[in-house]
């Protein structure tokens, strides 16, 4: 499969009664489609899946194939956890229902990158849909290497990584250099997003780009398209507008300025998450 694009990574909107706002959600799906995304993340961080029952996480993912289906568009699902038999469980739930997975690296645990290595190569072989390796050593506690990576992205199923390393580090230049073939990086932080375009990524998975996911999309179109000058404006602006939605724990500013547009129902998040305060989300909806 080809990975190019913006892909965004749902929130989960909540109603007034705490249930999921499953009209409000469809909603969010078709805008950011409408706007141009090349498809939708269920389950990722940003879903605040660790903190939805097993019946909520299929209904979140029923709604998003739903709309993934009607607009002819990738629908990538988080799946996976800290051990590779459950893994491999979850991801055999994934058949017929996604068209790649979103897979981190084994939280808290911390195998080693041998341990990444061989965990990954099972899921491979195990896999009824491509992987994406989720790389985010500050969520996770494990640091992954490009020469790791560079194994990972030769694995046949895996098709990608969401790359999330808090910044434009050596390991992300060297692996950006000398690619597998058919293996994508997808910018997973969002303020480095333009960054990471100008050294060869096709596109990114950014919560963020719920809002303004047009012009998430018109900035890869200037990366790839060579026009510098404007992707370079464009990319500052958006960075800074990115940053401002990371002021608190993802996703609650998001949550919070979306509602103050009219388009979920509450900004509520689940604890542990608490809602960010005002002064974050005027901050953030001054940078829009
Ligand atoms: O859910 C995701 O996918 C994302 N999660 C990241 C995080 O919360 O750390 C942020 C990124 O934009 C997408």
């Amino acid at each position: 499969m080809t990975l190019r694009g913006v892909y965004v990574p749902l929130i989960t909107p909540f109603a007034e009664d705490g249930e999921i706002a499953v009209e409000a959600l469809e909603g969010l799906a078709h805008a950011v489609l409408d706007e141009g995304a090349a498809g939708l993340v269920a389950l990722g961080t940003t879903a605040e899946v660790a903190m939805l029952a097993e019946e909520e996480r299929r209904a979140v993912v029923e709604v998003c194939a739903k709309v993934c289906r009607e607009r002819g568009v990738t629908l990538v699902v988080g799946a996976g956890g800290s051990d590779t038999r459950s893994s491999v469980e979850a991801l055999r739930g994934l058949k017929d229902r996604a068209d790649a997975a979103l897979v981190t690296v084994p939280s808290f645990v911390r195998p080693s990158e041998a341990g990444v290595l061989a965990h990954f190569t099972v899921l491979a072989e195990q896999s009824p849909v491509p992987l994406i390796v989720y790389n985010i050593p500050y969520r996770t506690g494990q640091s992954v290497g490009a020469a790791t990576l560079r194994r990972l992205g030769e694995l046949p199923m895996v098709t990608g990584v969401k790359h999330a390393v808090g910044g434009v580090d050596q390991d992300t230049v060297t692996l950006l250099a000398d690619l597998p073939e058919d293996f994508a990086v997808l910018a997973g932080d969002d303020p480095f997003f333009s960054a990471l375009l100008a050294l060869g990524a096709p596109g990114g998975i950014l919560a963020s780009a719920h809002l303004h996911t047009g012009r998430f999309v018109e900035l890869v179109e200037a990366w790839h398209s060579g026009d510098v000058a404007h992707a370079r404006a464009l990319g500052h602006r958006l960075s800074a507008m990115s940053a401002s939605m990371f002021a608190e724990p993802n996703p609650t500013v998001i949550k919070g300025v979306l509602h103050a547009r009219g388009l979920i129902p509450t900004a509520s998040v689940r604890l542990p998450l608490v809602p960010a305060g005002q002064a974050s989300i005027e901050a953030a909806a001054r940078l829009l």
